[in-house]
Parts: structure tokens; sequence; C-alpha cells
């Protein structure tokens, strides 16, 4: 569904990524891991369209989308959950849903705020509390909300057990689990080797911007030297 072919991305002079290849799959959930500062923000932004400096290649359901304007990559059902929490603080939950209303697509199911709200039960009984009286972690899940609120086919979440407590990074990974079950496609950036584990198929790890491990999580618990290498703080 996903693919991404030598990727390199460059802000100003400084080369972030250097051929840079992975892919996602129909209906699956896919983990870029690798340390702060690893490329993994970078990748992603780059497939939105974020990233001024980029050459290679990215195709989404075979169009050519590297290049193209983010609103054009989103229109295409490409959903994208930033790192930092994007809310309106005056606005109520609902509202901030509403804003990121979208049509529906054919291929993708369709959110509407009840359905939302069985997912997220936390902003359930928040919905007419003002964004910015919630909590960090309801922010977190205020972000994902809206970004399905677009009717996403992929949604690409970059870290988002960052900075959230445990049982909210509990309550993230059934979300994660529940999209997969929606028929989804996810991408998410991650840190955090035991939560990619919990919600992905299989992942990538990224180190100064090349890709460096391609594989099963089984793989890499039989090879601790991969994760001690590219992870280990
Ligand atoms: N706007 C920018 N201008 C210049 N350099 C940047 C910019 N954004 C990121 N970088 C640099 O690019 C490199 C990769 O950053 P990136 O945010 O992609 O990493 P990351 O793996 O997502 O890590 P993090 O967990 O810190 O977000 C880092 O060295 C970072 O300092």
């Amino acid at each position: 569904m996903l693919d991404v072919k030598t990727l390199t991305a460059r802000y100003g002079r400084a080369q972030i990524l250097s051929d840079v290849t992975l892919s996602v799959g129909e209906n699956e959930v896919v983990a870029l891991l690798g340390r702060n500062g690893a490329g993994k923000s970078t990748t992603i932004k780059s497939v939105m369209g974020l990233v001024q400096h980029v050459s290679g290649q990215v195709t989404y359901d075979g169009q050519a989308i590297l290049g193209r304007a983010s609103h054009m990559i989103c229109r295409a059902g490409l959903g994208y959950v930033p790192e930092e929490r994007r809310i309106f603080g005056e606005l109520t939950v609902e509202e901030n849903l509403e804003v990121g209303r979208r049509e529906p697509r054919a291929d993708a199911p369709e959110w509407t705020f009840e359905h939302l709200f069985e997912l997220f039960p936390n902003l359930a009984e928040r919905r007419r509390n003002l964004g910015k009286q919630l909590s960090g972690g309801e922010q977190q899940m205020l972000t994902i909300a809206r970004t399905l609120m677009g009717n996403p086919r992929l949604v690409l979440l970059d870290e988002p057990s960052e900075g959230i407590a445990p049982v909210i990074v509990e309550q993230m990974a059934t979300i994660i689990g529940e999209l997969k079950r929606e028929g989804l496609s996810v991408l998410i950036s991650e840190q955090n080797l035991h939560f990619a584990r919990i919600v992905s198929d299989r992942a990538y790890i990224i180190e100064k911007g090349q890709m460096r491990y391609e594989g099963s999580f089984a793989h890499l618990d039989a090879h601790p030297d991969i994760s001690t290498r590219y992870l280990a703080v």
C-alpha cells in the first residue's frame, strides 16, 4: 500500500535520511524503531509532504506522492498524527473532532462521533470539555481521533507512547489493535520496543538516517545484539 524507496531528505545542508526503504501492506501495523534523532519523524514527515528537500520514490496505492502537497496526500487516504499534540485548547472535544471531518472514502471506514467515542471512552466522558482541560494522554487520544475523522486508510502515528502515563499507553495499544480490526493500515514510529512489539506485525530499525533492520520481532528477540546496537540508550 505504501512503498518508500531510496528516500533521501535534508534540512538545509544537513542530510538526515539516506536511501530509506520501507513498506506498509494492506491492513498491516508496521513499527519504525529508532533512538532519539534517528530520523523517524523525518521519514514520516517526508511521506506526508512536510519536508522540503526530498528525493527518491514514495508511492501510495501505486501513485507517486513524493513532492505532492500535504493536503493532497491526506486526501489520497493518509492520516498523520504528529508527535506534538496539536489540539485546539479553546475548542471542545467535539469541536476539535469536527475540525478533522472529511468526506467519507469508499475504501476506508467512515468514522462518526459515536463510533469514535466507543473507541475513546475517555473522550466520550469529556466531549463538552475544552481541549486545554484534558490531560496530556487525553490530548494525544484526541489528536488520533481527529485524524480518524478524516477517514484515512493508512495512519502514520509519530511516537504515540511518548510522554504519556502507562495506563494511557495500554489504551493506546488497544486503540491501535482496533484500527487494525477496522481494516486500517498503520505505520508507527517508536523508541519503545516493548510497546511496538505489542501493537505491530513487524519492524524496521533506523539509525542515523539509514535503515538497519527489517524483520520480525521474533528475530529481534532471538538476536538481542540488534536492539542493543541500534536501540539501547
Ligand atoms: N527542522 C529541522 N531542521 C534541522 N534539523 C532537524 C529538523 N528536524 C529534525 N532535525 C534533525 O534531524 C535528525 C532526525 O530527527 P527526527 O526528528 O527525524 O528524529 P526522530 O528519530 O524522530 O527522533 P525524535 O524521537 O527525537 O523525534 C536529528 O538530528 C534532528 O536534530
